[in-house]
């Protein structure tokens, strides 16, 4: 039981949206299609789904190749990023249509919606209007629609980008565990690296059309393949490994790599402070460079030292040209 996308390609006129892509997705293993605006990410997800046909390439079910097995025949699940809930139907009647269409006895059907609704956190919502719901419940009601036909694969465009961020990053942990729970084979597409890094076991990164690492997340954050990669996921500045301890050529920093601590070992001046909503932002300089760190609170001009911080780094492999 797995998905395999072989070298897929798919044109718009002049522009290469997908451009030989190739990506295994295991039994139960949920794979996070990350990168900006406009990479290809929806086009290669609608033409895993059958919404777009590839010009070359092909997507393949447990070897057998879906070209000419259209969207509805494919036993794929789909969640958009507007959920797309039927209006005129109640909480329930959403999630029963894939068992309707399945033709699933009428009392097997209620006992797996409110199966299903109990899953995602809506217990006893079954008879209520769906244009009546906030927008993280209209999500929940479209994953549950999109699971009670228990789909072999599960394709989720943006799920969670519609809403406001306390909500998403608290929507995204429960939908990992969800997608745990119910054993799910998913695909999901995202531009939040916070969101893929809480939902997959494996991230792939895209960027122009392009695969560019795919990996665990715990790889990708901490050795991105390149330094554009590592620009996406937060780094915003580049210094030789030996600036914070590493043997390697060349280390991203985001900006909370380094952190006052009397303990440190770099020395610096505060530049300047911002105060965060949960923590303070300092502006340092050491050795005559500017560095983003994280406070205690502290004045302008004054002296402090700075511990690295290894989650705040990205080790970049070693290029023969240096890289940026
Ligand atoms: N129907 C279409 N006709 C023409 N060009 C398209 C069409 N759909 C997408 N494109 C182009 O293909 C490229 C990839 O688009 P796609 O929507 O797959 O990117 P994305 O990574 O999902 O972006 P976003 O996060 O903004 O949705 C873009 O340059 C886009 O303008």
């Amino acid at each position: 039981m797995s998905l395999r996308i072989e070298h897929i390609t798919v044109r718009y006129g002049q522009t290469t949206a997908v451009d030989d892509v190739s990506l295994d997705i295991a039994d139960g293993e949920v794979v996070a299609l990350l990168g900006p605006s406009g990479c290809g990410k929806s086009t290669l997800l609608r033409t895993v789904a059958g919404l777009e046909k590839a010009d070359d390439g092909e997507v393949r079910w447990d070897g057998d190749d879906l070209t000419g097995t259209p969207v509805h025949e494919r036993g794929f699940g789909l969640v958009f990023q507007d959920g797309q809930l039927f209006p005129h139907r109640d909480v329930a009647g959403n999630v029963a249509f894939g068992l309707r269409m399945a033709k699933v006895d009428k009392e097997v059907r209620l006992k797996r919606i409110d199966e299903l609704l109990e899953l995602v956190g809506l217990d006893g919502y079954q008879h209520r209007k769906v244009t009546q719901l906030s927008g993280g419940e209209q999500q929940r009601v479209a994953l549950a629609r999109a699971l009670a036909p228990q789909p072999r694969l599960l394709l989720l465009d943006e799920p969670l980008s519609a809403l406001d961020r306390a909500l998403r990053e608290q929507l995204a942990v429960d939908l990992a565990r969800l997608l745990r729970e119910a054993g799910a084979t998913a695909l999901v597409v995202t531009h939040d690296h916070d969101e893929a890094f809480t939902l997959a076991d494996r991230v792939a990164i895209m960027r122009k059309g392009k695969i560019r690492q795919v990996g665990p997340p715990a790889e990708v954050w901490r050795e991105p393949a390149d330094v554009e990669t590592a620009k996406f996921l937060g780094c915003n500045k580049f210094v030789p490994g030996s600036f914070v301890g590493l043997a390697n050529d060349r280390v991203g920093l985001r900006a909370s790599a380094l952190r006052v601590d009397p303990a440190g070992t770099l020395e610096g001046v505060v530049l300047e402070r911002v105060h965060r909503r949960d923590h303070v932002r300092l502006l340092v300089e050491i050795d005559g460079d500017e560095y983003e760190a994280v406070g205690p609170v502290t004045e302008i001009g004054d002296r402090v030292r700075l511990v690295v911080e290894q989650d705040g780094l990205a080790v970049l492999r070693d290029e023969p040209h240096g890289g940026q």
